[in-house]
């Protein structure tokens, strides 16, 4: 672990401080083409653009770049530590964008002091890019800030964390349950945490077929309950009508628990409390609800998942944001709305039951990946990702009337 830490550090102080860079894509070495880059000849393009707006995107990076933007507020699992130290994550969250999905993408740090003033300084950049990726921004304040952006911005704008947690959650949930022999429709479901990832996972599963009254949702205070009146009315929507107050209680008997919360809240005594051939989502960064070792130790008829790279079943949103707004860039979408959300879900879930290729298996060090308790949900170095997530979110876009623009020729076929 104290490898992991110093090799960690290394890595994001060497070659150079960071992870991202600038890259020049038109030759700039001559006077010839620093006075097409440059002036004169740049003002061509700004007098066309000033025409016709939609030039933009014919002589700009506009098109292929999003901004990654976060007040630091709810950095992974660790809490509000501010701007300055959400940066590594942002800056993280762009080479996943440019290594899996060839999308450019700048971290946008935001100091503020009302949430008006974050809605305010987005909106009035959110011109300069396709799109705008929202991360670990803490909820409640994260849905306002969604919802005011979204109705005030003309490119899409996603909340990572509540939706692309929410479609990996899914497709994952959906795949594991199937091969414990169980109908999302009938499962009892715990989820440990009530912010912006909780609230949007159990929206999304409920669209999949899940049942509201079949879900207990805890915060720090217990379950969420009608007779609490101390919920936000985000929280409100999962208040069940119940006598179960505490973690003990709501997982007696559980099929599902879905951890995005914080570190350690599951013990093994809880664990043996659930149902037979259970589903355990530990989903909090970097250290989940439960450690998988400990997970498999209390009962072998478990699944469990992590958000973390080095155990199998990695539920983590770098499996759909890259790829969810290459399809939304690449036909013009105004917005990610649900039916690209469910195609996304769909195009993960049916990737993980096709043979998997060598190269992935090489990139994972792994001899085998064969769908079952070991493999419900691709690796994230499968590139078949892209094309298959990104061409049935650009369907999805087209058919449900947000996209301004066709299908590319041959995309992603
Ligand atoms: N694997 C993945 O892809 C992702 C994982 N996550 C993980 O999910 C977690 C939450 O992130 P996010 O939703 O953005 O953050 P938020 O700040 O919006 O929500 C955190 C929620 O967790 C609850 N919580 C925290 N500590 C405890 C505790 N000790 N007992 C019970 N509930 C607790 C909070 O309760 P209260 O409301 O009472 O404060 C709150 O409801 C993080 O660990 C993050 O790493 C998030 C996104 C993606
Ligand atoms: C993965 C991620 O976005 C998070 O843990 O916040
Ligand atoms: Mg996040």
């Amino acid at each position: 672990m104290a490898d992991l830490r110093q090799q960690a550090l290394d890595y994001h102080a060497a070659p150079t401080p960071g992870k991202i860079s600038v890259e020049i894509t038109t030759p700039a070495e001559t006077s010839k083409d620093l006075s097409l880059a440059y002036s004169p000849g740049v003002a061509e393009p700004v007098r066309e653009i000033a025409e016709n707006p939609d030039d933009v995107y014919k002589y700009t990076g506009k098109g292929n770049t999003v901004a990654v933007i976060s007040n630091g507020t709810a950095i992974l699992g660790l809490g509000n530590l501010g701007p300055m130290a959400s940066k590594p994550v942002m800056e993280g969250k762009a080479l996943l964008f440019k290594r899996f999905a060839d999308i450019n993408s700048f971290d946008i740090e935001v100091t503020h002091n009302t949430v008006e003033e974050f809605i305010s300084t987005v909106a009035n950049i959110a011109d300069s890019f396709g799109g705008i990726n929202l991360e670990d921004i803490k909820a409640p304040e994260c849905f306002q800030i969604e919802k005011a952006l979204i109705e005030r911005c003309k490119v899409p704008v996603f909340h990572d964390d509540q939706h692309g947690t929410a479609i990996v959650t899914a497709a994952g949930m959906i795949n594991a349950l199937e091969i414990q022999g169980k109908n999302i429709k009938h499962a009892n479901i715990v989820c440990m945490g009530a912010g912006a990832a909780a609230i949007a996972c159990m929206e999304l599963l409920i669209k999949c077929g899940a049942q509201r009254e079949k879900i207990y949702m805890l915060d720090r205070k217990g379950v969420v309950h009608t007779r609490r009146d101390d919920l936000n009315e985000y929280k409100k929507l999962f208040a069940n009508n119940t006598d179960k107050r505490t973690l003990e209680e709501a997982i007696d008997g559980a099929d599902v628990f879905v951890g995005v919360s914080g570190p350690n809240l599951l013990s093994a005594e809880q664990l043996k409390l659930m149902a037979p051939n259970p589903v355990v989502f530990a989903c909090s960064n970097p250290d989940p609800e439960i450690k998988p070792e400990l997970a498999k130790a209390a009962r072998d008829d478990v699944i469990i998942a992590t958000g973390r790279s080095d155990y199998p079943n990695q539920v983590n949103n770098v499996l759909c944001f890259p790829f969810i707004f290459r399809g939304a860039l690449d036909v013009r979408a105004t917005k990610i709305n649900d039916e690209m959300k469910i195609a996304a879900v769909n195009a993960i879930r049916e990737l993980t039951k096709e043979p998997v290729p060598e190269e992935v298996l090489l990139a994972s060090g792994e001899t085998s990946l064969i769908f079952g308790k070991e493999y419900i949900i691709p690796k994230p170095m499968d590139s078949r990702l892209c094309a298959r997530v990104a061409r049935a979110v650009a369907l999805a876009a087209i058919e449900s009337g947000v996209a301004q623009i066709e299908l590319p020729e041959n995309y992603f076929i």
